[in-house]
């Protein structure tokens, strides 16, 4: 639903061309929650403020449910507009306005509702992101958490079919933004809204995306569903949030291993093979020893996953590779 045909960006500063965006193709499903991750200045902003015309291409065609929105002039921009809500990583709420003003004001641009009805769709809107005991009160008097809530529920007033949402939760703590992603995902299933996310956190993406897409240097360089890109990265940039997002020092973790004996091997489970007492019975047939050298357990969106790092020592080794090669997981020999 959301497409880009060669779609490329340079901002002109000073008589002088600073490249953005490479010339990019991308389709985006209607429904999906799609992530776009990569470092500082990879173009992570402008791709997304591309999607609702807040920048404009250098040249190619983005076309949204089949109509090309490259070429919108004002009535029809803003037509287009009212279909793409866009929330911030600092809210960007009016201060001097009250929680329901605030969520209220997309509806008064729009002028296409009364008074009453505005007033109904905002307490409708407050219910749905929790937030109806503080309609009165003003964006100051709210945890940062609260006013992100404000910004999706003002962000969802006129009703769009796609949500975009820069670093929105890069200001919040991690319980905080827990909680933001869980609404986010809700909305999102609720309201087969399209979801377009960029962030700089391997984690914002495992909670809440379907697809990811890893940007650097202006490219996408790595791109599919985040299970994937998470658990067999193939590009370094992408590599490097994982690992990140891990907390694992690769080059630490190699002289840790360098003392250790036997076979080194990781292996990944999803779902149901996470939960599956592969370990005991490999052992048991081949009869080799195991000890764990890392370790995790966790989800990617609801799927569970694991990634366990053993050395195996004693007993038939090659049988018990063999074992794991025919079992339901992922195995990498690394040393
Ligand atoms: N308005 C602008 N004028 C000139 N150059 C810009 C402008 N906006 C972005 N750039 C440049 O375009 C490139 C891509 O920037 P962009 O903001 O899209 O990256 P990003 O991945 O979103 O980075 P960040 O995470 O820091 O926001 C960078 O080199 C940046 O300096």
């Amino acid at each position: 639903m959301i497409d880009f045909h060669q779609v490329h960006k340079a901002y002109r500063v000073a008589g002088q061309s600073i490249p953005a965006l490479q010339p990019t193709d991308l389709q985006i499903a209607r429904g999906e929650v799609f992530g776009i991750i990569g470092h500082s200045g990879a173009g992570k902003s402008t791709l997304l403020r591309l999607i609702n015309r807040l920048e404009e291409p250098s040249g190619g065609r983005i076309v949204i449910d089949g109509e090309d929105v490259t070429g919108l002039q004002a009535t029809g921009l803003r037509r287009f507009r009212q279909q793409v809500g866009m929330i911030f990583q600092h809210f960007n709420l009016l201060s001097s306005k009250t929680v329901a003003d605030n969520v209220a004001l997309p509806l008064r641009l729009a002028g296409e509702l009364s008074r009453a009805e505005i007033a109904r769709r905002v307490d409708e809107l407050l219910a749905r992101v929790g937030l109806n005991e503080h309609a009165n009160k003003y964006p100051a008097q709210l945890s940062g958490g609260q006013k992100q809530r404000v910004g999706i529920a003002r962000a969802l007033a006129t009703r769009p079919k796609i949500l975009l949402c820069d670093e929105a939760t890069s200001a919040l703590d991690p319980q905080t933004t827990a909680s933001v992603l869980q609404l986010l995902a809700q909305i999102n299933s609720e309201l087969n809204l399209t979801i377009v996310l960029i962030t700089h956190e391997m984690d914002v993406i495992r909670r809440v995306c379907d697809r990811v897409a890893v940007m650097d240097a202006g490219q996408i360089v790595e791109l599919g569903p985040v299970a994937e890109v998470f658990l067999h990265p193939q590009h370094s940039t992408t590599r490097r949030f994982v690992l990140e997002s891990e907390q694992v020092d690769e080059s630490e973790q190699r002289d840790d291993f360098a003392h250790v004996e036997g076979r080194i091997l990781r292996l990944t489970f999803q779902g149901e093979a996470t939960y599956a007492p592969l370990l005991g019975s490999v052992a048991r047939e081949t009869g080799v020893d195991y000890s764990i050298l890392a370790g995790r357990i966790d989800r990617i969106k609801q799927t569970p996953y694991g990634q366990l790092t053993l050395a195996l020592t004693g007993g038939d080794i090659e049988a018990a590779l063999a074992c794991f090669a025919r079992a339901d997981v992922h195995l990498e020999v690394l040393r």
